[in-house]
């Protein structure tokens, strides 16, 4: 039997923001255990809470980026539950009447190979939400220690329709969602320090039938890859469970990442009833019309439709532009150091430099992770230069790879390099032509200027890169062609 598998996430997002949810406590990841606290964190008596503007602001950002519907009205309300990562035994969150409902994500699924685009579709949201995050629990043998630094830590929650069918719509959806908060700049989205977290709910059911099946919550996912692992794991075991006659039953369940199996944690009979209520100590929230047409304009151009800009507009081919958008800072760079040719060098020329040279230098040779822009001593500037310099004919093509790897490490401007080093092209066609006759009067090379002569205009390519060493890379190889067809007559 054929089966369908439906997946939902619930992703959790840190907000960047300076304090926390209900008070003005700081936030940040990596502080000293138990330093970002104060009396409302840690649930003293009489204290009450005072909501933070800004994390409204950059959620409705998002339900925006999100293409969601954002409501005119919201409100707070109270999740109860009895555990220690919760000093007031209660969670402050949305139930009934979350900021944002609805929304959509477009994702890109993997293409036939490296340089063709994939299919693109919607994975379409129920609802994002607004709420403050939990302390973080670390267990050992006896005992338990808690940090309250995360919480109260401002964090939305997006949660999807059951929309997506396999593990990598899953990695798909993941990643394009945390690249559009990116480009916003509303969170960091580092999955291992717990900025983004993902609960992926997953169900299976015999294809054609139209309900749903049982679903199973996974947990303890820190990698989009290992969400990714995870669900493809449980989709398996759910298919062999069905067809070995046994019943789905719902439960959470935990993905450990080191056997890549997930294990039952509890059932959902043993699952809270949280008793929601609205908070009595916090107003409501009213977000008008003229407010979201303001945010509206903050937000950024979406990584896929800059894709398509890029491709329609500068006629970029697929493989750069899958490397510069996703990333808005690399993206930005470009946008920059085309606009400081001055229209003058093909966009391609500038796009190359970046995604080729310049990510290569930045990941110093390691597959995986690189050096942030903001740490690169080049400027946009240094590639428009660069480019203009080849565009131009003051350099040859080979010689602006030299120049790169040494502006890279300096910080110098290429025209600069070109001057200390005297790097100029060979433009002086007397010098050219003499370094040609001499190459060419080398008997070795004899038998490939007669086969030239006869007619076979290739068999002078052998002379080109002699003769290039004699220039030590500095003359354009079509202006060898043309000076070796002239002496060769
Ligand atoms: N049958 C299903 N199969 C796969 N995913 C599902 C299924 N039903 C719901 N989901 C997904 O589970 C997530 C949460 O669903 P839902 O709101 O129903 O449950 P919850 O908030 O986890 O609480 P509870 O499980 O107590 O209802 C959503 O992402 C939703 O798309
Ligand atoms: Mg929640
Ligand atoms: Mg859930």
């Amino acid at each position: 039997m054929e089966f369908t598998a439906d997946i939902g996430l619930e992703v959790h997002v840190q907000l960047k923001t300076k304090s926390k949810m209900f008070t003005r406590a700081p936030y940040h990841y990596g502080a000293e255990p138990n330093t970002l606290t104060d009396p409302v964190v840690l649930a003293l008596p009489g204290v009450l809470p005072v909501m933070n503007k800004e994390a409204v602001r950059k959620t409705v950002l998002l339900g925006l980026l999100c293409k969601c519907k954002i409501a005119e009205r919201c409100k707070w309300d109270r999740k109860n539950y009895f555990y220690p990562d919760s000093p007031k035994n209660y969670q402050l969150s949305q139930y009934d009447q979350p900021i944002c409902e609805g929304g959509e994500v477009e994702i890109e699924m993997l293409g036939a190979s490296r340089n063709v685009m994939g299919e693109h579709r919607m994975v379409q949201l129920t609802r994002i939400h607004l709420e403050e995050d939990v302390g973080k629990l670390t267990h050992f043998a006896n005992d338990s220690l808690v940090d309250y630094n995360r919480a109260g830590a401002p964090l939305c929650e997006i949660v999807t329709e059951p929309d997506m069918h396999n593990a990598d719509e899953v990695f798909a959806f993941l990643t394009a969602l945390r690249n559009n908060i990116l480009a916003a700049g509303l969170s960091d989205c580092d999955m291992e320090k717990g900025q983004m977290r993902c609960d992926a709910n997953i169900s299976v059911r015999p294809k054609g039938q139209k309900e749903l099946g049982v679903k199973v919550e996974l947990k303890n996912m820190n990698t989009i890859s290992g969400v990714r692992n995870a669900v493809a794991y449980e989709i398996k075991r759910q298919i062999h469970a069905v067809t070995s006659g046994e019943a789905i039953h719902q439960q959470t369940r935990r993905w450990d990442p080191s056997t890549q199996v997930t294990t039952k944690m509890r059932d959902k009979e043993e699952s809270h009833d949280y008793r929601y209520f609205p908070e009595p100590d916090l107003m409501p929230v009213s977000i008008g019309k003229e407010q979201l047409k303001v945010l509206a304009k903050e937000l950024p151009e979406l990584p896929f439709d800059r894709q398509r800009r890029f491709m329609e507009t500068l006629d970029l081919p697929y493989t750069l532009t899958s490397v510069l958008c996703p990333d808005k800072e690399l993206a930005d760079f470009f946008e920059e150091a085309l606009e400081d040719t001055g229209g003058k060098v093909a966009p391609k020329a500038v796009a190359n430099l970046i995604a080729n040279d310049l990510l290569r230098e930045l990941s110093g040779g390691e597959e995986e992770g690189r050096l942030p822009l903001s740490e690169c001593k080049l400027a946009p500037a240094h590639i428009a230069e660069l480019t203009l310099l080849v565009e131009d004919g003051v350099i040859t093509k080979q010689i602006a790879q030299t120049i790169f790897t040494e502006m890279y490490a300096t910080g110098k401007m290429p025209s600069t390099l070109v001057e200390e080093k005297g790097l100029q092209a060979h433009n002086d066609d007397g010098e050219l032509e003499s370094i040609v006759r001499e190459v060419a009067a080398d008997p070795k090379h004899e038998k490939a200027i007669s086969q030239f002569k006869e007619g076979n205009t290739k068999a002078i390519n052998s002379l080109i890169g002699p003769i290039m060493k004699a220039t030590q890379g500095k003359a354009d190889p079509r202006k060898i062609q043309e000076m070796l067809a002239k002496v060769l007559g």
